[in-house]
């Protein structure tokens, strides 16, 4: 039997007055990735953001499962994200940036950060500040971020945004390695094709509705 992961329970949200979803509901299972669909402004990043508990619903609620909180904790504890950027620091490297963040949790050892910067063609080494990173090392950085505690839940917003076409496919490794590891993903993608790649399901949004498909 599968496990759910979280369930959206007649979640309405709704920005002053404006209803962006109303009564919206559905679960997401472990082990499977979601590929979140909708056209620009659709609201795909609010509901990242309301699966994450960073954005909270005007009604209804977004359960999590007691595993992946933490003892008394209202936030997940094992889920990462890419939805808006990290607040980096600018005037550090990035193998600095990453350390400052992986020291809050402290899971995942400077060896294996570097690694994962390696994988992802960043120099763990290089002493050049974030604020003069390009956008796609900073996507890159995002992508580190998110991956290197091995999150049992992945939200990625546009993972694939300002890559190159190999680094696309150096992160479609990453993520085909997470779905062996029997991670939970929901991503969102501007190209159709690399969603219908990776996913098992996709989430909808369809008006005020979101439709589990
Ligand atoms: N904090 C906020 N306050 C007011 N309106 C907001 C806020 N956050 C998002 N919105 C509005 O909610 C709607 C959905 O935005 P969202 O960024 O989730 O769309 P999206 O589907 O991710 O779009 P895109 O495909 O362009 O990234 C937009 O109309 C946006 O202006």
């Amino acid at each position: 039997m599968t496990a759910t992961v979280l369930e959206f329970r007649d979640v309405t949200k709704t920005f002053r007055g404006t209803v962006l979803f109303e009564n919206v509901s559905f679960s997401l299972e472990e082990g499977k990735t979601y590929a979140l669909r909708g056209p620009n402004g659709s609201g795909k990043s609010v509901l990242m953001r309301l699966m994450t508990r960073i954005t909270r619903p005007n009604a209804g609620e977004v359960i999590v499962a007691d595993r992946y909180l933490g003892k008394g904790r209202v936030f997940p504890d094992s889920f990462g994200t890419m939805i808006d950027g990290p607040a980096y620091l600018p005037s550090i490297s990035g193998l600095g940036n990453l350390l400052e963040l992986a020291r809050i949790r402290n899971r995942v050892s400077e060896e294996e950060i570097r690694a994962l910067m390696l994988t992802l063609g960043l120099d763990p080494d290089s002493r050049k500040p974030v604020r003069r990173y390009s956008m796609g090392m900073k996507q890159k950085l995002s992508i580190c971020q998110a991956l290197m505690e091995s999150p049992d839940v992945l939200i990625l917003d546009e993972p694939f945004n300002a890559l190159d076409d190999r680094s696309v496919e150096i992160v479609k490794d990453l993520i085909r390695q997470q779905q062996l590891a029997h991670r939970t993903i929901v991503l969102t993608s501007h190209n159709v094709a690399d969603l219908d790649e990776l996913a098992h399901h996709s989430l909808v949004v369809r008006g005020e509705a979101v439709v589990l498909e």
